[in-house]
């Protein structure tokens, strides 16, 4: 995968005026008044990195330094503002706030989440059991069968993992999923991402846990401002990173 000078801008509409509800709009319309203002966040600054098949990177850097936006380009679900961003297969975003339908049972998104990744009916049927024991979902009776609103945040975010983890991704972005669930849950995930690493695909992993990045990653990419300060081996870019930290 290659992220070639890569800019991002957010668009805020009707970011100060503090008049962004519909009806304002509809009045605006009516009595031909400008739109208001347009605010723009320019969020990633000309990154540019390659990424091998095989690796698992870490991506870390303080609160807004662009670490989740980068990882929503790359997943194709954000559009670049210039620069572009070149992959071989399809990546798929296993972020803690996916998709999945609140009023459907845990059951039912299993396999809404494995038909969206692309599985067959029958190769659904193969890997349900798997991914619900994967999850845990039921160690306390059976919740599977209840609708996803009566879930706990984590327990959401396990079943979520679990359906993702399903599949072998040709790029698989994690984005902070470690640091949801419990001990015993983020053994099992590390655990599973490991096992992904050597199925083939490239791994990217967006934490504030830097033990998580540690144990997970060989290569970490440090961002600041939306700028690519340093990438290189995880042991060495995490230190500089938490030295950096400690000053501030
Ligand atoms: N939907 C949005 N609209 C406008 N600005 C946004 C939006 N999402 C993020 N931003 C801005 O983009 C910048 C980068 O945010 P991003 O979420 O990528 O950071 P991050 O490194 O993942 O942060 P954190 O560690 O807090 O999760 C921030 O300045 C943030 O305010």
């Amino acid at each position: 995968m290659i992220v070639d000078d890569v800019h991002i801008i957010y668009k805020v509409y009707g970011g100060g005026s503090g008049k962004g509800s519909a009806t304002s709009a509809l009045s605006r319309i009516v009595r031909r008044k400008a739109s208001p203002a347009i605010t723009e966040v320019h969020a990633v600054k000309g990154i540019t990195f390659t990424a091998y098949k095989g690796e698992a990177i870490g991506l870390i850097g303080s609160n807004g330094s662009g670490k989740s936006t980068t990882l929503s380009a790359i997943a194709g679900l954000l559009p670049t503002a210039s620069g572009a961003i070149y992959t071989d297969g399809q990546p798929s975003l296993l972020g803690v706030n996916a998709a999945m339908m609140n009023d459907l049972s845990g059951e039912r998104n299993v396999v809404l989440g494995c038909l969206a990744m692309g599985m067959t009916h029958a190769e659904v049927r193969e890997r349900y059991q798997e991914i619900v024991d994967f999850s845990g979902i039921n160690e306390k009776g059976d919740f599977i069968s209840l609708p996803m609103r009566t879930y706990s945040s984590g327990m959401a975010a396990r079943l979520r993992f679990s359906i993702a983890a399903a599949k072998t991704h040709d790029v698989l972005l994690i984005d902070e999923a470690l640091s949801t669930g419990d001990a015993s849950f983020q053994r099992r995930s590390e655990a599973r991402i490991k096992e992904l690493r050597r199925e083939a695909g490239t791994v990217f992993l967006v934490s504030h846990n830097n033990a998580a990045i540690r144990d997970t990653c060989d290569r970490t990419i440090w961002l600041e401002h939306g700028v690519l300060r340093a990438d290189g081996p995880t042991e060495e870019i995490v230190k500089d990173y938490e030295h950096w930290m400690k000053k501030r």
